[in-house]
Order: structure tokens, then C-alpha cells, then sequence
């Protein structure tokens, strides 16, 4: 190959980008340079969006020396780095956590009022990348966060959907999702390279292939290929001087336009090729937990992986790099089973393109690999038919088979020829389709497979892979999960931080554990007060903001009793609403004078996946039924119920800080982990919460006095479920139950029309596969102790303040330093 012309050079080029000067009028010049040269526009001219841009790209220029700087000593340095692959980033507005980790926020407001603009406004004009459903994203996000600011390389790899996670409307108390266009108003953050495109291929069909070293190999000869453009964003770390990457693919033509069809007049089938390809970055699939087995969704998976792989060996390492060192340099960390498919692409690059020999190429890729499973629910282990797979990635079906095969004899060897075990083991189900399960592989090739919390891992361990645990006992490990303070508590609730920092110093932003300086003050009764107005502050600012977002506000003497999360029945929204109803049906029976009813606002926020019909069905209820109590004379406006439509990262920023009690009520042994309970605990809002994922180590961290904990534990769960679970005999046994459950089977939400809820409450008296009604009793009696509790100003906000002073090993902080100690072996390189 030609050696490369030597790189362009000048003696006014600095060896590194130097920033522009940290001063108000450093920042002025520069900004109205950007605004002008960069949009063109004159100040006086220029829009609020024009501002935005030009912002943006201003405190681009005060990041780019240490992006620069960083992957100088990157290269110089060599050192082993993370390759995180994830279908999913819920990155949030970016402009504020960029201005916390350059600490240009008073220097920017400053010299933007000089100019008679407003920060906030500008701050307002961005939309955040949506490239998320839920939880899963977010841990991605809070994650690549947490290893720039530790200064561990990583490259954040994943894909640039065109239409992130759907806008949610609500029309009549039904959602609507509207097309999430977030790339409309320009896309400042990102740094499109298209230079580096990378060639994907698909389809077609592998023979062997004598290659000029006379050894016969398979070759894949693809049908069809897209091009893979990279767009890299800057991932900040707080104060440190380092910027890490995120490179986000997008799918383009290879040959884009066909200018004789075009001619012939044909002028559709001229950019189906475009269209076709483009498909790929298109759009996010909107579920949650639920994965969809559609084609489009595995050419998305295989699109950004093989462009990930690639570009990391060929753009990354230094051009002679001996490849069986590879392990020494990347870990590829598998968010879920979505980017699984790297593991035979890693295989089929080492053996076909670099002809390295099988078994050295599986001795890598089995060290550069480790698994992160998010998931209890067996429907959200992805399964891909290997008719789907054969058609689309021939090549990697048959890796996958020697895999396995090689797999299987060593399960063979063990345990002799035991063919159930061996059929429960094999990669490849038979039934009820021939289908590879991608949690199999992943645990086969990983080096290391965690859990995202202690229940969840032990479960994995006991329930959902107990074969491979015995096979592989080492392998197993937990990474409880994890927030970036910097954004969930120092930028989305400023009031409190400042009260922390004066009361423990600065440090803790960085160090999460030093929050037990706290302690002490929760005896303080100056402290607790101080405390309570910065809660009160909090429910202030959500009113203002949801009174211009939606038209509708919080009372700041109310207790706010939140549910966000993703709808989904195991998260048992529904249960929620059976005490709300509960609550509604005694006030207008009279059955509890309203006066004697502690004033409480329940906040739901929940996207449901499109496809996704008793979701769909639970939100119209929740809407319907908070229609008729808010609009109920006899409630006297001490039962709020309100629900703000498309939740989302930046609602959150301004819901969580404003809570009082933090709805974790899903089923035992159902949800992996969760992150909004961290991010409410951090906050100072007490948790109502069965003992399930994360719970269990929030509860033991903040105390039991400190939680509402209630209902089923996890085996007492599979004991309901093995001894048959009939969910109309607790209807039947429970009075205030089936009062509930009659009130909305009635029509009393629904004009009385019976029909429109009919689903809802016939899946509870005879499916409720999320036991709502065996652990609605509990739950009523732990709501009532939360009454108690709140009526107690004093010995609330002491709970409130334990709770957050206990909460620091909830950082994700914390989270990268396990992973660093019990997988990836990537300390802080600089
Ligand atoms: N997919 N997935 N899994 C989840 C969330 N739904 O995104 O991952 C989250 C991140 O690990 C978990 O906190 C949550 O419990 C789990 O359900």
C-alpha cells in the first residue's frame, strides 16, 4: 500500500486546538464571529434558533482543544479503552451538561444578556436526540458521561436515527405519536466525517474460495451494501480536561442516485436504492422490553456493528497492529443483546479478511467481548430466525453454527450426552422456529456477563440462564446500574446542589459517596428547613413549566407522587391507578371526609410502544380517569391527577427534583434494575417500591424507615405463579378492590359506557399476569402509611435528606469503577 502523504502542517497550527480565552469577552467575540460567519446572519437579524446554533458551536470551540488533546495522547498513549456498542443513547439537551464541563455557564449568561439575550432561552431551543426508549439508552448515556469524566478511553458507538423515539401526543386521552423530527432545526453537536464511510454488505451467499495463499477460505459474496457515514459528538468530561468520542452511523446509498433509470423516466425506481438504504438509519423501533423481530431491525443491529468493528480496527489501531493483542487494547461491552451480531462479525473479519486461523481468531474475540442483560422478561430476549439470518448475513449464520458446534462439545464433554441439557444449551432453538438466541451466543463469546442489579444478576444466575452459570461459573458477575450526578442532580436541580456544596464543599460531583456529609445535617432543623424550601422551590418551577407546556400546574402544598417510566404492565401503572380510584371512590361515597385527604398530585409520564394495545388502553384510562377527579366539585382539588405527554429526558430534569414519593412498583423480579429510582432517591423524594431490582439495594442503603416498601417478594411471586394465580379471588376477597374495579367497569371514566374499559378490567380479573390485584392490598396499606408519614413535616424531609445522603453508590461513577475492576480492566488512562 502507498505510504501516506505526509499530514498537512503549518507553523501557526498548534500542535493541539487551543480554546478561545475563558473570559466574557473572549466568549462575545467568538460568539457573534460564529453567528456571523457561521450563520451568516447579523446580530440584530439573527433568530433565537440562529443564536442557539451559534452558541452551540462557540462552546464547540471551547471543547475542541481538549477533544483534540484527548485522542493525541489516545494514540500517543495506546492505552486499553471501551468500545461501548448500544442500539440506543437518550443523550438529553447537550448545551447545559457542555457549559457545567467547561464551567462556562455565568461567563455565556454573562456576555449573552450583554448582547440582550437570555441563556434560558436559548437552552429552551434545543431538542434533545431521542435516540432512546427508555432506561437502557439513558444507562448509555449516563455511562459514556461517567468514563469521560474518570478519563477512561472509550469510543461510544451506535446509530444516527434520522427519527428518534416518537413524539407522544394525546388526543381524547389516547396517545398519538407524531414523527420525532430532531434533526429539523439543525444538528450543531455532531461532526459529520463522511470521508470515513464504510462499506456494509448484506445478503447473497458464501462458497469456498482459494485465495492467492493457495488456502481455501469461505467468501462472502453480498448481494447488496449500504455506506456507513460516521457523525461524531463530544462527550465532555466534567472539569478534566477530556473529551471523549460518540460516532453515530448513518445509512446512505452506495450508489445513490441511478441516472439512466432516472433518464428512462423511471424517476422512483432511480432512488430506491437511496430509499432503501436510508431505511436503515431511519428510524428508532419504539419498544421497550419488547423487541420486534423485523428484518429492518437486524440490518440496523448488523449496519452500525460491522461499521463499529471496523472502524475501530482499521481507523483506531495503528496499521501494523498485531491483532492477537487486541483483547490488551478494546473490550467491546454489549449493551443487551441488540449488537450481539459483532460476535460472529468480529470472527468473520479476523478469519476472511485478516486470515487469521479459527481457533486463534475465537481466542480473541472471546476475550474482547462482555454482555450487559437488561431484562427478566423471556419475550425480551431477542430470538432471529436463521431463514432471516441465512438470507441476510449467510457468512455469520455459519460462523454462529461452528460456534455452537464447538460450544456444544465442550457441554458434551462435561456432561456426557445429556440431549436435553444439550437442547437447552444450543445457540440454536428448534422450537418453535430454528432460531439463533442471541443471548446464548453473547454468553458463550463474553468474556464476562453481568446483571444490572443484585437481584437481577442472582436471577440470571438462578432463573434465566442457570445452565450457563453451572457451564460457566466464573463468567458471572453484577454491575448494579447507575446516574451521572453531573446532569440528574447539579444541572437538573441547581437549588439543591448549591445547598450541598455549602453544606459539604465541592468534590462531591465527582466523588457521589461524600453525600454522607449530609447525615448529620438531617438532626439539623435550620438544614431540614432550608431543605424543604429547595423542594418546594423545585415544585414551583415544575408548575411554571408545565403550566406553559401543557396548561396545567402543581400545587406546591400537594404531595407530588410520580410515576415516570415507560408504560408497561409490569411496571404496573395500573396499580397506581387502582389507589388513586380507590382514593376518588371514598372521598365522593363519603366513606373519608376530603378534608382528612392529604392534598396529593399524581405526575404519570409513559410512552407506550405504538404496537403495544393494553399500554395504549392503560393511558386512555389514566387520562379519563384523571378528566372526572380533577374535574370533580366534591374532591375539592386534594386528588390531582396529571399527565404531561411525551416524557422524556428533559421533563425529567424538572419532574424528578419536584418529587415528594417516587412510584417503583413493578412486580417482584420483573424490573432488571430501573434508573428513576436512583435519580428520585438523589433528589430527596421518598420511595414507595416493592423489592425488586435496584430497590432492594436502595432500601438497604437508605434504611427501612427511609422506604415504603411493600408486597411480594420474588419467591413468594413464583410461589403464587407455580400454585396457580387467580387473580378474581382477590377481586372477590377485597371490598375497597372490587369497589375500584366496579367504579371503572361501570363507565364511571367513560360518559358510562362499560365498553371502553372493558379490556382493561377484564385483563385484570382474569389475566393480570403482573399480580396488580394480589398486591393491591399492601400497596393501599403502604399508601397510607406514606399519608401518615408526609403529615409529618419534620421527620419527612429528616427521610428525605437520609435518602439522598445515602444514595451516592448510585452514581454511575461507581458503576464505570466495577465494571473497570470486574470486566474491562480499563483503569483511567490520563
Ligand atoms: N431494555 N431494557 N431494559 C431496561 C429498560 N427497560 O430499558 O434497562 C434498564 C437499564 O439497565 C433497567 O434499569 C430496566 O430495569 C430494564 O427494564
Amino acid at each position: 500500500t502507498p505510504s501516506a502523504p505526509p499530514a498537512p502542517t503549518h507553523p501557526l497550527a498548534l500542535a493541539t486546538v487551543t480554546a478561545p480565552p475563558t473570559s466574557v469577552d473572549g466568549f462575545v467575540r467568538e460568539f457573534l464571529r460564529e453567528l456571523n460567519f457561521g450563520q451568516g446572519v447579523s446580530l440584530q437579524a439573527s433568530t433565537v434558533n440562529d443564536q442557539y446554533l451559534a452558541l452551540a458551536r462557540t462552546v464547540r470551540h471551547y471543547l475542541m482543544a481538549r477533544w483534540s488533546e484527548t485522542l493525541r495522547r489516545q494514540r500517543e498513549t495506546q492505552s486499553k479503552g471501551v468500545a461501548y456498542l448500544s442500539a440506543e443513547y437518550l443523550l438529553g439537551r447537550q448545551l447545559g451538561n457542555a457549559l457545567l464541563a467547561t464551567d462556562l455557564t455565568e461567563i455565556v449568561a454573562d456576555g449573552l444578556s450583554q448582547c440582550g439575550i437570555e441563556l434560558a432561552d436559548l437552552r429552551a431551543q434545543e431538542v434533545e436526540p431521542g435516540l432512546g426508549n427508555g432506561g437502557l439508552g439513558r444507562l448509555a448515556a449516563c455511562f459514556i458521561d461517567s468514563l469521560a469524566t474518570m478519563s477512561v478511553p472509550c469510543i461510544g458507538y451506535g446509530i444516527r436515527y434520522e427519527y428518534g423515539i416518537f413524539r407522544q401526543t394525546f388526543v381524547e386521552g389516547r396517545q398519538v405519536e407524531q414523527p420525532d423530527s430532531w434533526l429539523a432545526l439543525g444538528a450543531p453537536w455532531e461532526f459529520p466525517h463522511p470521508e470515513n464511510a464504510r462499506r456494509i454488505s448484506f445478503g447473497g451467499s458464501v462458497a469456498d474460495h482459494t485465495d492467492d495463499d493457495g488456502v481455501v477460505r469461505r467468501r462472502w459474496t453480498p448481494a447488496w451494501d449500504v455506506n456507513a457515514l460516521p457523525y461524531n459528538y463530544m462527550v465532555p468530561g466534567y472539569r478534566n480536561g477530556r473529551v471523549n468520542t460518540l460516532r453515530l452511523w448513518r445509512a446512505q446509498a452506495t450508489d445513490a442516485f441511478d441516472l439512466k433509470i432516472f433518464n428512462s423516466g423511471d424517476y422512483e425506481e432511480a432512488v430506491r436504492a437511496q430509499t432503501f438504504a436510508e431505511n436503515i438509519s431511519k428510524v428508532l423501533y419504539p419498544e421497550d422490553s419488547t423487541p420486534q423481530g423485523k428484518e429492518l431491525r437486524l440490518q440496523q443491529q448488523y449496519f452500525f456493528v460491522a461499521a463499529s468493528i471496523g472502524d475501530f480496527i482499521d481507523q483506531q489501531l495503528p496499521e501494523d497492529f498485531d491483532l492477537a493483542q487486541l483483547p490488551e487494547r478494546i473490550i467491546f461491552q454489549l449493551n443487551d443483546t441488540h449488537p450481539v451480531i459483532g460476535v460472529p462479525e468480529l470472527m468473520r473479519v479476523l478469519v476472511d479478511e485478516k486470515r487469521l486461523e479459527w481457533g486463534a481468531a475465537w481466542e480473541i474475540t472471546k476475550k474482547c467481548f462482555a454482555y450487559t442483560c437488561h431484562t427478566l422478561l423471556p419475550e425480551a430476549l431477542e430470538v432471529w430466525s436463521v431463514d432471516l439470518l441465512g438470507r441476510l448475513l449467510p457468512r455469520h449464520l455459519e460462523i454462529i453454527y461452528r460456534i455452537n458446534e464447538e460450544f456444544l462439545a465442550e457441554v458434551r464433554e462435561r456432561f456426557g450426552d445429556d440431549e436435553l441439557r444439550i437442547r437447552r444449551m444450543s445457540i440454536i432453538a428448534e422450537h418453535p422456529e430454528r432460531s439463533v438466541r442471541m443471548a446464548y451466543l453473547a454468553t458463550v463469546a463474553g468474556a464476562k456477563v453481568n446483571g444490572v442489579a443484585e437481584l437481577h444478576s442472582q436471577l440470571l444466575r438462578d432463573k434465566v440462564l442457570p445452565d450457563f452459570h453451572e457451564f460457566y461459573p466464573g463468567k458471572f458477575t453484577n454491575v448494579t446500574n447507575g446516574i451521572t450526578p453531573r446532569r440528574f442532580v447539579r444541572l437538573a436541580n441547581p437549588s439543591l446542589s448549591e445547598l450541598i456544596t455549602d453544606t459539604i464543599g465541592v468534590g462531591w460531583l465527582t466523588d457521589l459517596e461524600r453525600l454522607r456529609g449530609l447525615e448529620p445535617f438531617a438532626e439539623d432543623e435550620e438544614f431540614r428547613a432550608r431543605f424543604r424550601a429547595v423542594k418546594a422551590g423545585n415544585k414551583r418551577r415544575l408548575d411554571a413549566v408545565l403550566r406553559e407546556r401543557d396548561g396545567v400546574g402543581v400545587h406546591d402544598d400537594h404531595l407530588l407522587d410520580v410515576m415516570v417510566k415507560r408504560l408497561h404492565e409490569y411496571k404496573r401503572q395500573s396499580l397506581k391507578l387502582l389507589h388513586i380510584v380507590t382514593t376518588y371512590d371514598k372521598i365522593v361515597s363519603g366513606e373519608v371526609d376530603v378534608a382528612d385527604v392529604t392534598p396529593r398530585t399524581v405526575i404519570f409520564g409513559a410512552k407506550a410502544a405504538p404496537g403495544y394495545k393494553m399500554a395504549k388502553e392503560i393511558i386512555h384510562l389514566i387520562n379519563a380517569v384523571g378528566e372526572t377527579v380533577n374535574n370533580d366539585p366534591r374532591v375539592q382539588d386534594r386528588l390531582k391527577v396529571i399527565f404531561p405527554p411525551n416524557y422524556n429526558v428533559t421533563l425529567a430534569e424538572k419532574v424528578i427534583p419536584a418529587a415528594d414519593l417516587s412510584e417503583q412498583i413493578s412486580l417482584a423480579g420483573k424490573e432488571a434494575s430501573g434508573t428513576g429510582n436512583m435519580k428520585f432517591a438523589l433528589n430527596g423524594a421518598l420511595t414507595i417500591g416493592t423489592d425488586d431490582g435496584a430497590n432492594v439495594e436502595i432500601r438497604q442503603l437508605v434504611g427501612d424507615d427511609n422506604f415504603f416498601l411493600f408486597g411480594m417478594l420474588e419467591p413468594e411471586v413464583e410461589d403464587l405463579q407455580t400454585r396457580g394465580y387467580v387473580p378474581s379471588s382477590f377481586y372477590e376477597a377485597d371490598a375497597d378492590l372490587r369497589r375500584a374495579i366496579d367504579l371503572i367497569a361501570s363507565g364511571a371514566f367513560s360518559g358510562g359506557d362499560r365498553a371502553t374499559f372493558e379490556p382493561v378490567v377484564s385483563n385484570l380479573l382474569y389475566e393480570d399476569r403482573f399480580m396488580v390485584l394480589a398486591d393491591y392490598a399492601a400497596y393501599i396499606e403502604a399508601q397510607a402509611a406514606v399519608d401518615a408519614a408526609y403529615a409529618d413535616t419534620e421527620r419527612w424531609t429528616r427521610a428525605a435528606i437520609l435518602n439522598v445522603a445515602r444514595s451516592g453508590f448510585f452514581s454511575s461513577d461507581r458503576s464505570m469503577r466495577d465494571y473497570i475492576d470486574r470486566i474491562w480492566a480499563t483503569p483511567p488512562s490520563f
